[in-house]
């Protein structure tokens, strides 16, 4: 298979190709998908002046202007989003279906931010004194600096850049290390789509490179998403020099399944929620809550969907659970499973490696049943495709033992008591719930975030975004 050495974007020019690290196919670790440089501080100065100097003529653009550059990028993805899908299959670990579907929410959420750019989002109002008119007015930014995660290197990338070139900012993006490819694709689009040299940036690298975006004083404001320790210096360095920050850090998502609940459709949806895209993604239906009379039918049939469910490469049509997409994430991944054994959780199913036709990081869906609530397996996110349950006396303790630990990003509930179901959207704290539905998979169009450790900062996504990405200006005018 071919492989590309990859360049920074800077200033509108592909700069600085180098072989300096490499990306791996975690189906295969025999191919190497992509060599890119390992970017330092210089090429984020060199960057974010580009972005500097690009970004007011960007926000004094017509927004018809900047809508029809994003509508532009938006028809590229929707054209290219079964290459870009297939490439993002080989480079993460998604199955090939899900890539293609990945590449196509991307391409959606620029249309939608096209849309967004002609929108109305300044008010006028009466002002309380007589004779003067009111109105608020949304002004971008500036440069805001973008650092996202693995697990969706083509829709958080776009759920970041649009809305941010959307209002008139300019960009430094740095991407994932171990999936550079698909934010260069982004890049390679957004330079043929003639958005202007400078309004969107992207330097490759490792954790300086984020680390000189959130330092830089020219960067106004910082959107994160990514682990909770990372999270954690990004928002303490950001807010040290008063830059604006927004930070989505995954999460230890419950979902409740209570005694009425179909057997067959709870199955289902924590199947989905737990295991699906190797359980790598900060929604998944990590910790699953079960009432104490459908608990051991629940946990077996869970367990057996597990075994069931066919592990292999991303680009097998049969597989449905592809690798994890790092050697690093596949030792978390058992380490959790050790450490969860050791506290006292009982392996119901999953659990090792599974060898496959190419070396691969394979690993079975796991289940661990008769978990202690406060175990490590039920408050510190795993990330792959493993599951704990812990078994509860009835609904009150449900929700209890939902609402403890430091995440609060989805919430999910199986059950046919619209009583129950109503109970639980109120008082879950989390800041997204789904009604018999997986804890994973949601909407371009409305809010995405949550609460207490998942979230920081105002919500990402659809009509949301508007809030980070602008500031308000009130004016007042008199005769
Ligand atoms: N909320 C979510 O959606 C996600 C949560 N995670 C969680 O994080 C765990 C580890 O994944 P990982 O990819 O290492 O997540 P990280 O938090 O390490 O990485 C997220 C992004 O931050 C960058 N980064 C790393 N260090 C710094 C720093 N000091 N300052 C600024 N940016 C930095 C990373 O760069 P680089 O890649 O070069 O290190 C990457 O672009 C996962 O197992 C999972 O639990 C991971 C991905 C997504
Ligand atoms: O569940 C989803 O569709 C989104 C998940 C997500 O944003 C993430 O894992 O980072």
């Amino acid at each position: 298979m071919t492989n590309r050495t990859l360049s920074h974007y800077i200033g509108g020019e592909f700069v600085g190709a180098s072989d300096a690290l490499e990306s791996i196919n975690p189906s295969d670790t025999s191919d190497v998908v992509a060599r890119f440089p390992d970017g330092s501080p210089d090429d984020v100065a060199a960057a974010v002046a580009a972005a500097k100097a690009a970004q007011p003529g960007w926000a004094d653009a017509s927004p018809e202007v900047r809508s029809d550059l994003l509508e532009k990028v938006a028809s590229a993805l929707f054209a290219r989003s079964a290459e870009l899908g297939e490439l993002l299959a080989r480079e993460e670990g998604k199955l090939r279906g899900e890539g293609i579907g990945e590449t196509l929410r991307a391409a959606r959420i620029f249309r939608y931010f096209a849309g967004e750019a002609l929108r109305r989002h300044g008010l006028t109002l009466e002002s309380t004194r007589p004779g003067l008119d009111v109105a608020t007015h949304r002004e971008a930014l500036g440069v805001v600096g973008l650092i996202t995660p693995w697990n969706f290197p083509i829709a958080i990338p776009a759920w970041k850049a649009a809305p941010a070139m959307a209002f008139g900012n300019s960009v430094v993006l740095k991407a994932a290390n171990i999936t550079p490819t698909m934010a260069y694709a982004l890049a390679e689009i957004i330079h043929e789509a003639g958005i202007p040299a400078g309004v969107f940036n992207l330097v490759l690298g490792r954790g300086d490179v984020g680390r000189a975006i959130v330092d830089h004083p020219d960067v106004a404001a910082i959107s994160f998403t990514g682990s909770q320790g990372v999270g954690a210096q990004v928002g303490v360095n950001a807010m040290a020099r008063q830059a604006r920050v927004q930070m989505e850090m995954g999460g230890k998502n419950p979902l409740v399944v209570l005694n009425d609940a179909d057997l067959v459709k709870a199955v289902a949806i924590a199947a989905d929620g737990g295991f699906f895209q190797t359980g790598q993604r900060c929604t998944a239906s990590s910790r699953v809550i079960v009432e104490d009379g459908i608990h051991d039918a629940f946990v077996e049939a869970l367990a057996q969907r597990g075994r069931a469910l066919k592990v292999g490469a991303a680009m097998d049509p049969d597989t449905q659970v592809g690798p994890a997409a790092s050697e690093a994430q596949l030792e978390q991944n058992f380490r959790y499973v050790a450490i969860a054994c050791e506290e006292g959780g009982r392996l119901a199913g999953g659990g090792d490696k599974v060898e496959c036709a190419t070396q691969g990081y394979f690993m079975q869906p796991t289940v661990i049943a008769d978990t202690d609530p406060d175990m490590r397996i039920n408050n510190e996110e795993v990330f792959g495709p493993v599951v704990s349950t812990v078994r509860v006396k009835n609904y009150d303790e449900a929700l209890e033992i939902a609402n403890r630990g430091n995440f609060g990003l989805s919430s999910g509930i199986v059950t046919n008591s619209l009583k129950y179901a109503r109970h639980f959207r109120k008082n879950v704290r989390a800041g997204m719930v789904m009604i018999n539905l997986p804890t994973a998979g949601v909407d371009y169009h409305v809010p995405f975030g949550g609460s207490r450790g998942s979230s920081y900062g105002p919500r990402e996504q659809g009509f949301a975004a508007v809030e980070f990405y602008t500031q308000i200006k009130t004016v007042y005018t008199g005769d």
